[in-house]
């Protein structure tokens, strides 16, 4: 579970000598219980992506508390944030962030390598992985060879690899088409009833947040929480 308690954040914007504070967020609360989906809607510039990159243990706030298990991540130091984040957080982005040079396979497997995985248990999990997105037919294909759904498809896939118990999706059909949006919403609400996994989606886009359980709005750097969809 992650709670987030009186958070608050500036930055210092302008000249050197001549700065002034910019209240980006303002006292927030808010929470993520385990196996659910959390959206935050909001306008561009309303303090979503300063949110995310503090829930995700980028940046330090100015004020406030983020745990994650009663782990109060804002205590940590930098490199025990960085540690934190390998183990728990997965990440979903806009525009997909695949490495050009390597495979479908291969771009869901490099977590796997990177966290020191003997090769047999990676291609067990890959293999396995591939099946349940979809993705075995172009698991060959270089990402440049691949549909934008395609593409996200692979980042879904590479965020799940090393099994998080957390993916934080930062506007994840926001470079697709309506049709393919429908297509990554229903994989994201399929892999969060398969696995458990909490997804916290950030967007500007009412359908896309609708599919969470807990709904926020970001409005000016103040967050309301907007009811909840009650999964049957
Ligand atoms: N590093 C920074 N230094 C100064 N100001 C910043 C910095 N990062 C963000 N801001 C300001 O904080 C406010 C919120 O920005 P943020 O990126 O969190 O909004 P957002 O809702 O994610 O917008 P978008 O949807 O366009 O990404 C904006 O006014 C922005 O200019």
């Amino acid at each position: 579970m992650i709670e987030v308690k009186g958070l608050s954040h500036s930055f210092r914007v302008g000249k050197k000598g001549k700065e002034t504070e910019v209240p980006v967020l303002k006292e927030l609360t808010l929470k993520a219980q385990d196996e659910e989906i959390v959206s935050i809607v909001g306008r561009s510039g309303s303090g979503k992506s300063t949110l995310l990159h503090i829930l995700a243990g980028f940046l330090q706030p100015d004020a406030g508390r983020v745990l994650v298990d009663g782990t109060d991540l804002t205590a940590m130091n930098e490199a025990q944030r960085a540690a934190f984040r390998l183990e728990r957080f997965g990440f979903v982005f806009q525009n997909f962030q695949l490495m050009p040079g390597l495979t479908a396979y291969e771009n869901i497997e490099l977590p796997l390598t990177l966290k020191g995985v003997p090769a047999a248990e990676r291609k067990r999990k890959v293999v396995e992985l591939l099946e349940n997105t979809g993705l075995t037919e172009i698991s060959g294909h270089y990402p440049n060879e691949l549909s934008g759904g395609q593409q996200q498809r692979v980042g879904i896939a590479r965020a799940l690899i090393t099994e998080p118990p957390v993916i934080f999706a930062d506007e994840p059909t926001g470079s697709l088409d309506s049709e393919t949006e429908q297509d990554i919403l229903n994989l994201i609400l399929s892999l969060n009833r398969k696995y458990g996994i909490t997804f916290v989606i950030i967007t500007h886009d009412d359908e896309v947040a609708a599919i969470a359980n807990r709904q926020y709005r970001m409005h000016d750097g103040e967050l309301t929480e907007g009811g909840l969809r009650h999964v049957v």
